[in-house]
């Protein structure tokens, strides 16, 4: 069952709701049910008001439902609190992008940093939990056989934290060595950044000729950042990078410790924005990218837009969003990465970045 708030500043509830069940099935969990309130702020002890907590308890009982996840961010107070009272498991969606993440990290460094995210996502969560136990088990005075258990629960999470940083440090030094590497041959790089699901790994393969990668119809199919060589009908030749793709409320957690990953995109000469035609709210979808873009720091790179999946969408529709784009001040290509239709209006964009650079 999912459920969340609608807030008087937040006019996308739905949107949000559906991408959270798309997100669940991602992680083979189907919605039963969908419960949401309208409140003028969150409740600080349950996020939800108690009485609807309630309700969802019944709701969830005759739905046969055994989970209840909610669209908001739960601190661990308000997490424990619906637990209890709901006798459900309660997960928010920062813990389903998480599992989402976990399931899909397949290289090292992935896992890793997958890894680091559960960890810190769970420090907050154990501190509630050990002043739980500790307030339970311990007397005046005391150390109660809780509290030792939380503290043996805490080091080792910190002392998982530790590690995996360190490995990761190791990782982004070697990194950093590689993108020098590149600065120093000349060759332009172009950064692929958007939404999850938007194809920007099916445009690499098509680009680069690579069949290897892995392109699929799932959220987060890319956590890594793979970089190929693109060579331009005039002969020269480009550098091109795949990354780890945005959603909408991605897990500050995440977001830290993707970073060096997402990095990849602020070291670019150029960003590529790439953007799903068929996508029901662009203008939101384009914030969150721009928002994204703000926090990792390469918001002021020079970008241009790849509206792709032209051959699911209309034409008029295509014009229209190209249009407006335009009358934003970024230059725009439409272009299917599948069957590869519009894909020569990208040479113009590349050929002008490679006059740029040299
Ligand atoms: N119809 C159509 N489908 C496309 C097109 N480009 C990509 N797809 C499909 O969209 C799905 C997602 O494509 P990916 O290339 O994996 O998307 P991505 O942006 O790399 O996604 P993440 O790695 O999850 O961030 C796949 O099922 C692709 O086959 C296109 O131009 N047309
Ligand atoms: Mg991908």
């Amino acid at each position: 069952m999912i459920t969340g708030l609608e807030l008087p500043l937040r006019d996308d509830l739905d949107l949000l709701l559906e991408e959270l069940r798309l997100l669940l099935a991602n992680i083979d969990v189907e919605v039963v049910a969908v419960s949401t309130q309208k409140k003028d702020r969150p409740d600080p002890a349950f996020l939800l008001g108690a009485g609807k907590v309630d309700e969802l308890k019944i709701l969830a009982h005759a739905s046969e439902a055994d989970l209840i996840v909610c669209n908001d961010l739960l601190t661990p107070i308000q997490l424990s609190n619906m637990r209890r009272k709901t006798d459900c498991e309660v997960w928010d969606r920062a813990l389903v992008i998480m599992k989402i993440f976990e399931r899909r990290a397949a290289t090292a460094e992935a896992k890793l940093q997958v890894d680091l995210a559960r960890c810190r996502y769970e420090m907050p969560h154990i501190r509630g939990l050990g002043k739980q136990m500790s307030n339970a088990g311990a007397g005046i005075g005391t150390r109660g056989p809780g509290e030792t258990e939380f503290e043996r629960h805490r080091r080792k999470l910190q002392a998982r934290i530790v590690e995996a940083s360190r490995k990761l440090e190791e990782m982004k030094k070697r990194r950093q060595g590689q993108r020098k590497q590149r600065r120093r041959s000349g060759i332009p790089t172009v950064a692929l950044v958007g939404y999850t699901n938007s194809g920007k790994t099916t445009l690499l393969k098509r680009l680069s000729g690579d069949k290897k990668l892995y392109a699929a119809d799932q959220l987060f199919a890319t956590l890594d950042t793979a970089v190929r060589s693109v060579r331009l009908p005039s002969g020269k030749n480009i550098l091109m990078a795949d990354t780890v793709g945005f959603i909408r409320e991605l897990p500050p957690e995440l977001i830290a410790a993707f970073r060096t990953t997402l990095e990849e995109a602020c070291q670019a000469d150029m960003l590529l924005v790439v953007l799903d035609a068929n996508d029901p709210d662009l203008t939101a979808t384009y914030d969150v990218i721009q928002q994204t873009l703000d926090e990792i720091g390469a918001a002021a790179l020079p970008r241009a837009v790849v509206l792709n999946k032209v051959d699911r969408s209309g034409l008029f529709r295509v014009d229209r969003i190209k249009a407006q784009l335009r009358r934003d001040g970024l230059p725009v290509c439409a272009l299917s990465a599948l069957t590869g239709e519009g894909v020569e209006n990208l040479w113009g964009v590349f050929d002008w970045l490679a006059v740029r650079r040299s």
